[in-house]
């Protein structure tokens, strides 16, 4: 604590982010006890260090209360910024530079003022992490915002920046970071000698809503969309509790309500799998003798793209929009024109949204630069093949451009499931080639699988990591085998969702029991949006390679014979009207059904329809669900990836696994080896060989073990 002029200087320090953890709340404690206590104080001014406010509560003890590990009860914390911050004898300020989230933004609502840099970013984010604000956010922010801007910003988990903080009332002066202090100072001055009046939001009501019916209709219009999934998400259900305590009873018991949906919320498995996914998200830029050999990433100045098609366009996109220059190559004008229209598309799309003005969006599309020959090629740090999957194609321009560019620049294809090393086989050099592989949309999709091979140099991986920093990207590195770490995981989804359906299940009750479990939809909806020949193209891959442990149905054979190749052609699964709107269409793949349910018959050992009837949303969830956890175990002991949480974070980045199970092994975990290798056992018998156990999850159902600590003597990489 520094005194000067009268006023304390308290500054909390624990970087990077200065999250809150235990001691620095008890030394924000101790120091605002002093400085209250001291005469030679009038007022006093809370800021962070090393240009930052907070990033709130310490998340690795909220990950120890998770796993049930003992923790101090930080209720306590409570009555310190109630009783000594909010409405102690001498006024406080809260100097805020740079974050001010979770816990930090409540300690900053506690302050009787607020002063933040342009830069500043004030949120309540805690509902991302399965709990809910617990440092009385819930009754500040309300008071401070207006109830519906309080809720969104606490259900979406969606932070505002300065300015519109000032226009909310959440601050109360925007100044340059090197007039933080100085500002924050002379305010805590002027409320201390009165010229200012001294505010406790927990004591304001005047933004409240003035009548009960008003405060009912938004609370009622916000648990509507909370209810769907109240049973696997309970957080957002006990924020609004505490919420409409606070307005309905006032915020002393509005505080009580919040301290006790904080420990329901945090004891819940979707604290546990969200916080898991918030480590997990954060740790997969770390490649044990890669990124920790002191190596430093070459800056990525311009990419270039070859094939303007929609993965090309959005990987231009992506680029682009992070400051990366952008070549942009197609064989024709008229592909390239129709590439270049793309990107000009999803940067308008991102102007229509009000994410950016149009001459940002002129700005970027500039850095874009269409190209009809390599000729540029030389000025490319980086090349992103991304034409169709054809392996002589791909062959052909890999020798191209091995002519064509520099002997630095680092060479990438985007395959989403060609052996990279066949990719390579015409190249002088085969060990310059890498997979980059994009998700479409790739300008929106968060995940970015780098593909290594066995004579990968590890420059080139820490380089590849290097744009995925610049351009924003979550990076999963992964071995180099059929499909890699997303595609070859979730294989058996699709495979064992037709199975069911050859079995005499409803695929709309199937995609129902998927979308109960929490994916954004079902196998065959999604079937539908990626294409059908796309879905058959991969999964003959997987027929190729992996033959005694895939199921062949003639569904979606079949489907595409019919000209159902989904969302594109109006129909699949389901047909579609001009907004693409999906709606079921069991009279017109009825034939198809029976047809593939026909060629399916004696296939299978026992029959089954007594079984069928009886099945639950979660049994059709566990036959689609185990094979998929039985390939990512796979993935563990071959070593495709570095560690088991790297398979949670593609899962839930690449597949739209839910979040708030942690990912895929983390789930698995939760249900236990023994039940699913057992499940696994008894359907391989029934049904086939895609249900086969691998040893290494037998290996942890005998043992008792985890799956996510890997296999016990590594990884075996011979069998990539
Ligand atoms: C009682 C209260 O109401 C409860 C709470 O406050 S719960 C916490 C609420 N706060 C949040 O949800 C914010 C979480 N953090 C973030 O969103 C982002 O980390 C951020 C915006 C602060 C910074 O983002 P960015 O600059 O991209 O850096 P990022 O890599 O995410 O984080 C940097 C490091 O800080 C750590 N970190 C970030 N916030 C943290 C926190 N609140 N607690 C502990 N560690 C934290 C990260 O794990 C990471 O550690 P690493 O370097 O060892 O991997």
């Amino acid at each position: 604590m520094e005194i000067r002029d009268g006023v304390a200087l308290i500054s909390m320090s624990n970087p990077p982010v200065n999250a809150l953890a235990i001691p620095v709340l008890e030394g924000i404690e101790a120091q605002v006890k002093a400085a209250q206590a001291d005469s030679g104080v009038r007022a006093i001014v809370i800021t962070g260090s090393r240009g930052k406010f907070s990033g709130g509560f310490d998340i690795t003890q909220l990950k120890a209360r998770t796993e049930g590990k003992p923790v101090r009860n930080m209720s306590d914390f409570n009555g310190v910024l109630n009783s000594i911050v909010e409405a102690g004898p001498k006024p406080t300020v809260a100097a805020i530079e740079n974050l001010a989230l979770g816990g930090g933004l409540e300690v900053a609502m506690a302050c009787n003022a607020r002063v933040a840099t342009p830069k500043a970013q004030l949120g309540l984010p805690e509902l991302q992490l399965g709990v809910i604000p617990g440092f009385g956010g819930t009754q500040r922010l309300p008071r401070l915002v207006g109830l519906p801007k309080a809720l969104e910003m606490m259900l979406k988990s969606k932070p505002v920046k300065a300015e519109e903080a000032l226009k909310l009332g959440l601050v109360d002066a925007i100044v340059p970071a090197d007039q933080l202090i100085a500002k924050a100072t002379q305010l805590a001055k002027d409320i201390a000698d009165k010229r200012i009046p001294r505010k406790m939001a927990s004591f304001d009501s005047a933004k409240l809503p003035a009548d009960e019916a008003m405060a009912k209709k938004v609370f009622a219009g916000a648990r509507r969309q909370a209810k769907r999934v109240k049973h696997l998400m309970p957080h957002p259900w006990l924020c609004l509790d505490a919420v409409e305590t606070g307005v309905t009873k006032g915020s002393v018991a509005g505080l009580a309500s919040e301290q006790d949906a904080f420990a329901k919320a945090v004891s819940s498995r979707a604290c546990k799998g969200l916080v898991h996914f918030f480590f997990a998200s954060r740790s997969t830029a770390a490649v044990p003798g890669v990124t920790d050999v002191g190596l430093k990433p070459r800056a990525t100045k311009c990419v270039a793209v070859v094939g303007g098609g929609l993965m090309g366009s959005g990987i231009a996109t992506a680029c682009a929009l992070s400051g990366v220059r952008v070549l942009l190559k197609e064989i024709n004008q008229k592909f390239l024109d129709a590439g270049m229209a793309r990107v000009r598309a999803n940067l308008a799309s991102n102007v229509k949204k009000g994410r950016m003005t149009s001459q940002k969006a002129d700005a970027i599309y500039s850095l874009c630069t269409p190209c009809l020959t390599y000729d540029k090629f030389k000025e490319a740090d980086m090349v992103i093949e991304a034409v169709i999957e054809n392996l002589d194609l791909k062959q052909k321009i890999f020798a191209d451009l091995e002519r064509s560019c520099r002997s630095d620049c680092i060479l990438s294809t985007n395959t989403s499931t060609i052996d990279i090393t066949k990719v390579a086989s015409k190249m002088r050099n085969p060990e310059r080639i890498l997979g980059a592989h994009f998700f479409s949309p790739a300008h929106v999709m968060q995940l970015f699988e780098i593909i290594r091979t066995d004579a990968t140099p590890p420059q080139v991986l820490v380089d590849a990591l290097g744009l995925s920093k610049q351009i924003k990207k979550t990076p999963v590195v992964v071995g180099n085998c059929t499909g890699f770490a997303v595609n070859r995981v979730f294989f058996p989804y699709t495979m064992s969702a037709c199975l069911l359906v050859d079995l005499g299940l409803d695929p709309y009750a199937i995609d129902n029991a998927i979308r109960a479990f929490g994916m954004p939809m079902g196998p065959f909806r999604l079937g539908d949006l990626v294409g059908h020949d796309v879905g058959v193209h991969v999964g003959q891959n997987f027929i190729d390679d992996f033959p005694l442990r895939v199921y062949e149905s003639k569904l979606i054979p079949g489907l595409m014979k019919s000209g159902r190749m989904g969302e594109k052609s109006g129909k699949g699964f389901y047909v579609y009207d001009a907004k693409r709107a999906a709606t079921p269409d069991p009279e017109g793949i009825a034939a198809l059904l029976h047809a593939s349910r026909a060629a399916a018959s004696g296939r299978f050992k026992r029959s089954t329809s007594g079984e069928l009837l009886a099945m639950t949303a979660d049994d059709i969830a566990e036959m689609i669900f185990f094979p998929v956890v039985n390939e990512a175990c796979r993935c563990l002991a071959e070593g495709v990836v570095v560690r088991a949480s790297d398979l949670d974070v593609a899962s839930i980045l690449g597949m739209g696994f839910p979040p708030f199970r942690g990912g895929v092994v983390h789930w698995a975990d939760q249900v236990g080896a023994g039940r699913i290798a057992a499940r696994l056992r008894e359907w391989c018998t029934a049904y086939g060989g895609i249900y086969q156990p691998c040893p290494y999850l037998e290996d942890c159902a005998v043992q008792g073990r985890s799956l996510a600590e890997g296999p016990l003597r590594g990884p075996d990489r011979s069998k990539l």
